[in-house]
């Protein structure tokens, strides 16, 4: 329900104003096109298919907007290829920060995987230490609080030495770990040991889950694997039908997470773009926001599918009819639902995001 709030449409512009919080950001996936072929011609990488920003970022769209997942990630080995000198993560984890929060993103945890970034030589610490520096410069003197996740590839055998990278760095700006890459072929359970490293160290870790594969792959992620969140996660609605009078009807594991309210990581844009739904129109998340499953929104890779938090909420305004309300809901949902400390989500929600939101939505009325 808005009240208060100003006439007209909500615009782009107004959404990037309001505190936002971004759970699910690929580094490797928000790169600015112009850094790419500039850091290409530092680091001497050969292999880009253009050297001229626009052309390439059209290219790296197009290869995005596959509605194939593996296909999508094929277009990183060129986002990847530049990033293996400190210098060159330092820099895209500055731009990174001072990209977010120029979107008005106030809290943020972006995720990258360690392993990747080895090619010439760099130790996993040296890479770690690099993104962590980079955040630090971007986000100094700006209202964002910026954190990192750890991934391991789910198709390659090192997560559980990921693991341990991610507890050795997790007072110095690393708060959590996840596994990304292919689905199909990869379920959770072949990383079981390092989930149940980050659990027995007492951390949290998320799983992409659902996105390129169904039902099974989010049943192993919650409940082999206790994932604290799921990435993506959309095809939870493969266990609820609804009848023709729009009574939903949920299996047990779309109850279960419902039920204990696991955070939902969702990227509508890069969902469509990887096949993962059909359209923006047709994306589960308008049934699982109806259903109060705990829903976040995220960009997952800004350069690839071509959007900003931003932009995403006003596409969720302009396709399903989101309003302030939602908006704030959606927020309130990702602060909840990081993996931040307690105190620390507390005094963000008190001190920022309510506040932010005051002018929009009345706080007895917000649904
Ligand atoms: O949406 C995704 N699903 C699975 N893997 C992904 C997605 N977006 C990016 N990745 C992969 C490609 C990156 O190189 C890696 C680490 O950020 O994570
Ligand atoms: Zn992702």
């Amino acid at each position: 329900m808005t009240n208060d709030a100003p006439p007209g449409p909500i615009t782009v512009d107004e959404i990037r104003r309001v505190p936002k919080v971004l759970l699910h950001d690929h580094l490797d996936g928000g790169l600015r096109p112009a850094t790419v072929v500039e850091l290409a011609d530092e680091t001497g990488y050969r292999d880009l298919p253009s050297t001229d920003a626009h052309a390439l970022s059209t290219w790296l769209r197009g290869g995005a907007h596959s509605g194939s997942l593996v296909r999508y990630l094929e277009t990183f080995s060129h986002t990847v290829g530049v990033m293996q000198t400190q210098e060159a993560i330092r820099r895209v984890a500055r731009e990174c920060a001072e990209d977010l929060a120029a979107d008005g993103v106030v809290y943020a945890e972006v995720r990258f995987a360690p392993e990747l970034h080895v090619e010439r030589g760099l130790s996993l610490d040296a890479v770690v230490e690099a993104v962590l520096d980079g955040f630090r410069a971007g986000a100094a003197g700006t209202p964002l609080r910026i954190r990192a996740l750890l991934t391991a590839m789910r198709h390659q055998a090192r997560s559980l030495e990921i693991a341990e990278l991610a507890v050795r760095w997790r007072d110095a700006g690393v708060v959590g770990f996840d596994i990304a890459g292919a689905e199909a072929g990869n379920p959770p359970t072949r990383h079981l040991d390092a989930f149940q490293y980050i659990q027995r160290a007492n951390g949290h870790y998320t799983i992409h889950a659902g996105e390129a594969f169904g039902l099974p792959s989010i049943w192993e992620a919650v409940q082999w694997c206790n994932a604290d969140r799921l990435g993506h996660g959309v095809r939870i609605v493969d266990d609820i039908t609804v009848d023709p009078d729009g009574k939903a009807i949920l299996g047990d594991l779309a109850n279960y997470v419902r039920d204990v309210r696991v955070p939902l990581e969702m990227c509508p844009t890069s969902n469509v773009h990887t096949g993962a739904a059909p359209s923006i129109e047709r994306h589960p998340i308008a049934l699982l926001r109806r259903l109060h499953f705990r829903v976040t929104v995220n960009t997952d890779n800004r350069l690839m599918s071509d959007v900003s938090l931003s932009s995403e909420f006003a596409t969720l305004v302009d396709v399903h009819g989101y309003d302030w309300s939602d908006i704030r809901w959606l927020t309130l949902n990702a602060m909840k639902s990081a993996f931040l400390p307690f105190d620390e989500r507390l005094d963000l929600i008190n001190d920022v995001i309510k506040p932010g939101y005051a002018p929009y939505v009345r706080e007895e009325l917000a649904r």
